[in-house]
């Protein structure tokens, strides 16, 4: 039985999480975090605990699974860490100096963990062909697109995109040296040169394109998350195999 700690439990991720975590016979759900007066729109289990503070929790666990928000999950992950529940990570806004921390603070534990930007296959799928394009087509733009609640701008999932790019692209200037914008910002902003665009209205859940442009074609990657539960049986896989893993992974691909 793999013992489970939600964070950021009354949130739309967390509330999918709740549900696919008591749904599993192997899984317990054995504590929630989340903020004072919140409750659970899945009823929880009598055996489930409730924390509003972080320095209360005390239970026994396995796993920290944290959807928060980019403020508290830098701190909430070195708890875990600290009190030998492997993380399992999908909030957003870890810087990488964060993350080489994290990294170390769980190597000298040996202690498995996982931050991953999206739990979706179909963007984990489009992260890794478009770092497979972008071999051979260098000129590259980000768009992402997501409902009106997000906190941060750009989304994890195109952050990490544009790095995996910048990773296998030849140093690389595109677009015309000489453009200005006259609506400041109206180009996006950069990463290496890459740019991003982030797109924000109701009704969309999560969606990213990447357009690569080359002398008389084009390719666009696209992929769409309909539904938060499309994210559910990537937080499963890792909520089963991280504990036997020794160090923090990013990307949900290092453990399928
Ligand atoms: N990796 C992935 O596949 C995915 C990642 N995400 C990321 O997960 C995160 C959560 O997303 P989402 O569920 O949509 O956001 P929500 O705003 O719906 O949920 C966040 C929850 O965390 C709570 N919270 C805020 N501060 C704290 C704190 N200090 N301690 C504990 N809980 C806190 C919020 O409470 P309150 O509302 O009262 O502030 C809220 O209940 C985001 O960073 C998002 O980008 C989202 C989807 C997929
Ligand atoms: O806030 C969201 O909704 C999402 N956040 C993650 C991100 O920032 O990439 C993953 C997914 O895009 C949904």
């Amino acid at each position: 039985m793999t013992k489970v700690i939600i964070a950021g439990y009354a949130g739309k991720m967390g509330q999918n999480a709740v549900k696919m975590v008591q749904d599993r016979d192997d899984f317990d759900l054995v504590a929630v975090y989340g903020q004072p007066g919140q409750s659970s729109a899945t009823p929880l289990a009598d055996n489930t605990k409730v924390f509003d503070k972080l320095d209360d929790i005390d239970v026994d666990a396995d796993v920290w699974v944290d959807f928060t928000i980019p403020a508290t999950v830098f701190e909430n992950t070195k708890f875990a860490i600290e009190h030998n529940y492997s993380p399992v990570v999908g909030t957003t806004g870890l810087k990488d100096d964060q993350i080489t921390e994290l990294q170390a603070l769980a190597a000298n534990k040996q202690l498995g963990g996982l931050i991953a930007p999206n739990f979706g296959i179909s963007a984990v799928l489009l992260m890794q062909f478009a770092q497979q394009a972008a071999k051979y087509m260098p000129d590259v733009e980000i768009i992402e697109m997501h409902h009106d609640q997000k906190l941060d701008a750009p989304s994890g999932t195109a952050l990490n995109t544009a790095k995996l790019i910048s990773k296998v692209r030849k140093p690389h200037k595109q677009g015309n040296p000489d453009e200005k914008e006259t609506i400041p910002g109206v180009r996006g902003g950069t990463y290496d040169g890459i740019p991003i665009h982030a797109v924000r209205l109701p009704g969309l859940v999560a969606h990213e394109q990447v357009m690569f442009g080359s002398t008389g074609e084009g390719l666009t990657i696209r992929q769409d998350s309909f539904d938060r539960v499309s994210f559910m049986s990537g937080v499963a896989v890792a909520v089963e195999k991280i504990s036997a893993e020794k160090e923090l992974f990013v990307g949900l691909e290092n453990i399928l």
